[in-house]
């Protein structure tokens, strides 16, 4: 049957990027036999100039009635002076709440190829391959109360709370065991237990958790430590577990381990599977427009989809194969370019990857 991809584009680089996902799919579409219809949608300030608001109603419809949904990325500074209940960021949020997609996946993998493009030594971070398990739909970005608020002194306050239930912390340390499972058994809780008490309960849940898993090991870390040891002994790590914003950072953090946040993808599924996908890097308003972003976040993005949601584990490999393929030919986008490489813009990277497919 004929499976629906939402596209959602959305803003900045989240256009050229999702463009170049498009070829794939369509070429796996012509010539691999992938089933698949695309529909595109307004999210973030995209929707919000041509409806007022970063999620219509009917984005969210259709993100429900499809197989999956790939989004590039939202926001920047045109719609900054915007209220923050309304800003583009705010529709990514709405999506992955109004979906119910709870677990992120993070896949932080080194293609031997860009050893020497990322920032720390090649020996540090050949190797690496890390899976961060980041909660999506809970704690401080979700939190209430929030808001702004004067004191009665005139001063005003800014404050969030940072809430996660025992049933919250469970599921997301069930998905983080059960990957841990098929990987090498080891998830690594990030928390910040030795001063806030959510992250106490969280600590003490997946102690619970782990019980079901007898053959994972559980480890448990500050989160600032967790910061420092990602820059130190990367390789330490198969399975990291952590809150909705500690992971928002140390994916950042992970990703220039591989050489770029241009080559991190996502994925974020709800508990059947159901997911959104998308680089975890943002819509980089300083190069876009340039043609020079980095599309290969967004296309292994793809290749998370095809795994998780459309059921075609080959396909999805070849367009692995076909990313590691181009990294072999010496292509680099700028992000990624180190001396005795060949420079190339986003469109030219895209279409040496659809090549590369037949491979
Ligand atoms: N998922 C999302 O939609 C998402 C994620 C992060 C940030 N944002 C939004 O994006 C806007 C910009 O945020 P930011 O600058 O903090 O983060 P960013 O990830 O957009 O950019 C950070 C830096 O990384 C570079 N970069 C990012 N993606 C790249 C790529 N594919 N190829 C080459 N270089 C790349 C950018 O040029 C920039 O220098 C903000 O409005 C923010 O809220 C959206
Ligand atoms: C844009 C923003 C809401 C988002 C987040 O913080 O989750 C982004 O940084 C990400 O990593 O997907
Ligand atoms: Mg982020």
């Amino acid at each position: 049957m004929t499976k629906k991809v939402l596209l959602l584009p959305g803003d900045g680089i989240g256009i050229e990027i999702v463009a170049e996902a498009v070829k794939v799919l369509q070429a796996l579409r012509n010539d691999y036999g992938l089933a698949v219809e695309t529909e595109t949608a307004l999210v973030g300030g995209a929707a919000i100039d041509a409806t007022g608001g970063p999620l219509p109603e009917e984005t969210l419809q259709l993100a429900r009635e499809a197989d999956a949904v790939l989004l590039g990325a939202v926001g920047g500074p045109k719609w900054e002076p915007l209220d923050i209940s309304i800003r583009p960021e705010k529709g990514l949020l709405g999506l992955r709440a109004g979906l119910g997609l709870f677990a992120n996946l993070r896949p932080a993998l080194l293609y031997p190829q860009l050893a020497s493009a990322s920032t720390l030594r090649p020996e540090v971070v050949a190797g690496l391959d890390i899976m961060i398990v980041r909660e999506l739909t809970g704690g401080i970005y979700f939190g209430q109360p929030r808001g702004i608020r004067t004191l009665e002194n005139g001063e005003r306050q800014g404050f969030n709370t940072l809430v996660y239930s025992e049933s919250e912390v469970e599921r997301i340390g069930r998905a983080a065991f059960d990957i841990a499972m098929k990987r090498n058994k080891r998830v690594c809780s990030v928390d910040k237990a030795n001063v806030l008490e959510c992250t106490e309960l969280w600590r003490e849940v997946m102690i619970r958790v782990a019980k079901d898993y007898p053959e994972v090991e559980l480890s448990h870390m500050y989160v600032d430590n967790a910061a420092m040891q990602l820059v130190r002994a990367p390789k330490q790590f198969d399975v990291m577990v952590t809150t909705n914003m500690f992971g928002d950072i140390l994916s950042d953090e992970a990703s220039m381990l591989t050489g770029s946040i241009g080559m991190l993808p996502s994925a974020s599924l709800d508990a059947d599977g159901k997911g959104m996908y998308e680089p975890i890097h943002g819509s980089a308003p300083d190069i876009a427009g340039q043609g020079v972003a980095n599309p290969l976040a967004t296309i292994l993005s793809v290749a998370m989809m095809l795994r998780y949601s459309l059921g075609e584990e080959a396909l999805a490999a070849r367009i692995e194969r076909a990313v590691s393929r181009v990294l072999d030919q010496g292509l680099r986008t700028a992000d990624i370019h180190t001396e005795g490489t060949t420079r190339v813009g986003t469109a030219r990277m895209g279409d040496a990857v659809v090549a590369a497919l037949a491979d």
